[in-house]
């Protein structure tokens, strides 16, 4: 016989007592709970996460069955639901209307693997169930199209409400635009800054992206024109930065990040992605070569207090899987998967903590003296 009484207000009351760990307030409060569904010594109910790549999940899937047990009955089944509806603090702006969040990936130098990180961050987060396109703004060197195996296609063009938009793109379950897509391959074209901030306004303003929950921005290496482009366009909800462990590499990643940091600009910096933070050889895959040094990203992370998001190992199946235009997060080998997923899932995380805590972004107004 029962001695507890299972109601749905009961129900509530114990999962007030569950925090969810990044955001530090209970899921009721977050009205993150939903579809309660009571049965004999048994309940059933949604958590609703703020993103699917979240780390925690288990861990608040335990928490919840704890409190019900705890503050109701220690016999009760408890069936628990995780789904997710990533969050957006975005300011309302007509460009890229059903875009949730838009995340720069930048570096403070060429070929320390931006657009490597970029193509596999944007895979393993829709491999978790999330909506994901990537715009290479990489104009002046576009190299998404190849790691995507993609450099033979072209977009559609389609009318949307009587406009004609591009049409992204899509390989691997992401959505995509390059510059790449739109000139012909091997032929130099030569871009005149302002002509390079334009394509990039088009591929926000003209192209249908439809609905998403993170659009990755490749931005070209260093600072330029571009990036004022980027957050003169659209509201960004954040920017990473890539980096090698070296200490050069740092010097130029220190100028990138400060940039973000400027007041007029003023994004959030979610994070450090530290690449070929060491080396992994195939054939002994447990090994860790501290080729370019040890611990750079994090003394950069720490300098700036942000956190590190994750060292992605130097391995030749990385450089591999890109030429062959397949980001190897589509593998599932557990280095190289494992350290870009677990990189996604704390970008995701960091993401949902800025939208619960800082305010809305808008477009960054620059005037020029
Ligand atoms: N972790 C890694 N392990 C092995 N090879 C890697 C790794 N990361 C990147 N590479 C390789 O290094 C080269 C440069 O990478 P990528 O093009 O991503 O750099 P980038 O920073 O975007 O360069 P740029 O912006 O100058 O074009 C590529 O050949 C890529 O396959």
């Amino acid at each position: 016989m029962s001695t507890y009484k299972l109601t749905k207000e009961s129900v509530l009351n114990a999962l007030g007592h569950v925090e969810e760990p990044d955001l530090k307030r209970d899921l009721v409060t977050l009205n993150m709970v939903k579809d309660i569904e009571l049965g004999i010594d048994q309940v059933r109910f949604t958590v609703v996460l703020t993103t699917p790549a979240c780390p925690l999940k288990e861990l608040i899937r335990k928490r919840c069955v704890d409190a019900i047990h705890t503050h109701i009955g220690p016999d009760i089944e408890v069936i628990v639901n995780l789904t997710a509806d990533v969050s957006s603090t975005r300011f309302n702006t007509p460009v890229l209307p059903g875009v949730k969040n838009i995340i720069a990936i930048s570096s403070g130098k060429g070929g320390v693997g931006k657009s490597t990180v970029t193509a596999n961050l944007a895979v393993a987060l829709y491999k978790s169930g999330a909506k994901v396109g990537i715009i290479d703004a990489d104009i002046f060197g576009p190299s998404i199209p190849v790691m995507f195996g993609a450099e033979e296609l072209q977009p559609a063009v389609g009318q949307v409400n009587g406009k004609n938009m591009l049409q992204p793109i899509q390989q691997f379950g992401i959505k995509l635009m390059s510059i790449g897509f739109l000139t012909p391959r091997d032929n130099a074209v030569v871009w005149r800054g302002p002509m390079a901030s334009q394509a990039l306004r088009q591929f926000f303003g003209d192209t249908n992206w439809g609905e998403l929950d993170y659009l990755l921005i490749d931005l070209p290496p260093g600072t330029s024109d571009i990036h004022l482009t980027l957050v003169q366009t659209v509201p960004v909800t954040g920017a990473v930065i890539v980096t090698t462990p070296q200490k050069v590499a740092l010097a130029d990643a220190t100028k990138g990040l400060a940039m973000f940091r400027q007041p007029q600009i003023n994004v959030p910096v979610l994070g450090v992605i530290e690449n070929m933070a060491y080396f992994t050889p195939a054939e002994l895959p447990d090994s860790k070569y501290y080729i370019f040094g040890k611990g750079g990203g994090q003394l950069l992370a720490d300098k700036f207090d942000v956190p590190v998001l994750g060292q992605i190992p130097l391995v030749q199946s990385i450089r591999e899987a890109g030429d062959e235009g397949k980001p190897v997060v589509t593998e599932n080998d557990p280095v190289t998967s494992g350290a870009f997923r677990s990189a996604a899932e704390a970008l995701a995380q960091q993401i949902s903590v800025r939208n619960a805590t800082l305010d809305k972004t808008r477009p960054v107004e620059i005037v020029r003296q």
